[in-house]
């Protein structure tokens, strides 16, 4: 399965934010988005998953404009993990992560759905969480129970909107090594928008760089990742430095120092 971008352009209201986007990102592929606060990320991950039709351009998913898509159907093959939760307080992590299961449910819980309910709290690690309030969770904390309920929708395609922003060193690690892996072995498909370049680097197959709404580039994230993009960019001076494991990351620091 694959999802393509055709020509893509969004408003708000009368203002243009993203301009004639197109890529495309295959089964087993993690695609990164990546570009500085205000380049249109979000609202791309937003116009991929339906909530913001686009302005103009078309959304396909496996050749099928994606507004044609029934409700249902949409829900089965797509899991978006915004940027900020809306939630019900009071709600459990366990009942929360159970609302991924809605689209395969019908009036019961069947075991399976426990089960998969069971694995998606497991791998973000939240199975001890399970009887708590979200209301009553760390920012880190609630923001792994929300991808455990993705991951127990079993989409096609993961829509994360910066879904490390609030974790910490290591869960930042392992959440996208994780999806990575998933990614990899369901051949499933994730759009990420990420902040940490490096990140991008070690854990995606392709990157689309963004700047004011517009492609800078798209391709491998070395080919992408370059000293002269980042600065372009973002403003900042990169280096690329090889490290103790034979790995090349991008060393940055602000373009005055
Ligand atoms: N609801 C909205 N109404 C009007 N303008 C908006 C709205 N949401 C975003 N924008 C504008 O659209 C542009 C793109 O915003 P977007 O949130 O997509 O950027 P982003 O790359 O995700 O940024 P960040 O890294 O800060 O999350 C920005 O100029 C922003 O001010």
């Amino acid at each position: 399965m694959k999802i393509a971008t055709e020509s893509v352009s969004q408003k708000y209201g009368n203002v243009p934010v993203l301009h004639d986007i197109s890529f495309t990102a295959d089964a087993g592929e993690v695609v990164a988005l990546l570009g500085p606060n205000g380049s249109g990320k979000s609202t791309l991950i937003k116009t991929i998953a339906d909530i913001l039709p686009p302005a103009s351009g078309k959304i396909l998913i496996d050749g099928t404009d994606a507004s044609a898509l029934d409700p249902i159907d949409r829900a089965k093959l797509i899991g978006y993990v915004p940027q900020y939760f809306h939630y019900t307080p009071f709600t459990t992590v366990l009942d929360t992560v159970l609302i991924g299961r809605r689209p395969y449910m019908s009036w019961s819980v069947t075991d399976d759905d426990l089960a998969v309910v069971d694995n998606s709290l497991a791998t973000m690690h939240v199975t001890d969480l399970a009887g708590r309030f979200v209301n009553e969770l760390s920012g880190g904390q609630r923001q792994r129970v929300f991808i455990a309920r993705t991951l127990a929708q079993q989409p096609a395609f993961y829509l994360f909107d910066e879904p490390t922003s609030s974790l910490d060193l290591r869960h930042q690690l392992e959440t996208v090594a994780t999806m990575q892996k998933i990614v990899h072995e369901e051949k499933s498909c994730m759009i990420i928008a990420l902040h940490d370049l490096n990140l991008a680097l070690r854990y995606t197959d392709k990157v689309v760089m963004l700047k004011d709404g517009r492609t800078y580039a798209c391709g491998t994230p070395e080919e992408v990742l370059t000293e002269d993009a980042v600065r372009d960019v973002y403003g900042v001076c990169a280096e690329i430095v090889e490290n103790s494991h034979g790995r090349f990351i991008l060393s940055y620091a602000p373009s005055d120092v």
